[in-house]
């Protein structure tokens, strides 16, 4: 392991709504194929509701509960593979509540973090199904300090500057965004990495759902802003490797976080 660079690949795959078990075997054949890339991945990031879609009207029965199978299956494939997991994000039910919820495991097969999405998306009524976290998503990968935030939640630079505050070296940001916004998706996106001055991983999804298009473009941002890898509009595993030293070049050539005069906008 060479912390200072870091490979991720990202699984730009589709998903069928209500079929959990038809995404555990797509998603069983993309990470079979991703961990054979040469360089082999440090990380592997999935979409956002990659087990059940958007199937809301089902979801109290389709959610995984307490998120038991999906944590069995991850966790083995990182300790088999010694490879981090950010595990996209699934419908995890809890209690009477059904979370929009990302796990993150280590190399020896261990949740370390969860982070559940804090920003539910009016447009697509998840306000109407889905309760909403209440915790930012601070974790570490590699004891690299990073952050995860979900599709909706980069409209909030609130929050991606605060996990920028606390540290965050890389966003990771799972989502299903579709069309017509690709310009909103590229250009929040790369917002986040040039006012944090952080390398930004966005997994996005592809396919139709409903009345849904759902366009791939995802992206891997480094912390001036240039984009280092971008996704086609099809099913795809796009790798790329991080140099992490240029998040502190960056840091050092334009001191943002020196010149931030919080005391005026109190935020
Ligand atoms: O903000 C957007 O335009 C898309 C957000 C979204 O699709 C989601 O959060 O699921």
């Amino acid at each position: 392991m060479n912390q200072s660079n870091l490979t991720i690949s990202l699984l730009q795959m589709d998903i069928e709504i209500g079929e959990p078990d038809r995404n555990f075997a797509n998603l069983t054949l993309m990470l079979s194929k991703a961990i054979k890339a040469d360089p082999k991945p440090d990380i592997i990031i999935f979409p956002e509701m990659w087990n059940t879609g958007y199937a809301l009207e089902q979801i109290q029965q389709l959610a995984d509960l307490e998120g038991e199978r999906t944590k069995r299956f991850i966790s083995q494939f990182c300790l088999e593979h010694d490879v981090n997991i950010i595990a996209g994000s699934i419908a995890e039910k809890k209690g009477d509540e059904v979370l929009n919820t990302v796990y993150v495991f280590n190399r020896q097969g261990e949740l370390t973090a969860d982070y559940s999405k804090i920003h539910l998306f009016r447009l697509m009524d998840e306000e109407k199904f889905l309760a909403s976290g209440d915790q930012i998503g601070k974790i570490q990968i590699d004891e690299i300090p990073a952050g995860v935030m979900i599709c909706y939640d980069i409209r909030f630079p609130e929050l991606a500057r605060k996990l920028a505050l606390d540290g965050a070296k890389i966003l990771f940001v799972p989502a299903e965004w579709p069309n017509p916004r690709l310009h909103h998706w590229r250009t929040l996106l790369m917002a986040r990495a040039i006012e944090n001055q952080m390398f930004v991983v966005a997994c996005n999804r592809v396919g139709i759902s409903g009345k849904a298009e759902f366009f791939g473009h995802s992206l891997i941002i480094d912390p001036w802003g240039e984009i280092i890898a971008e996704g086609s509009e099809e099913e795809e595993i796009l790798t790329a490797t991080l140099s992490m030293s240029d998040v502190d070049q960056v840091r050092a050539r334009i001191p943002v976080f020196e010149d931030r005069r919080p005391e005026i906008y109190k935020l």
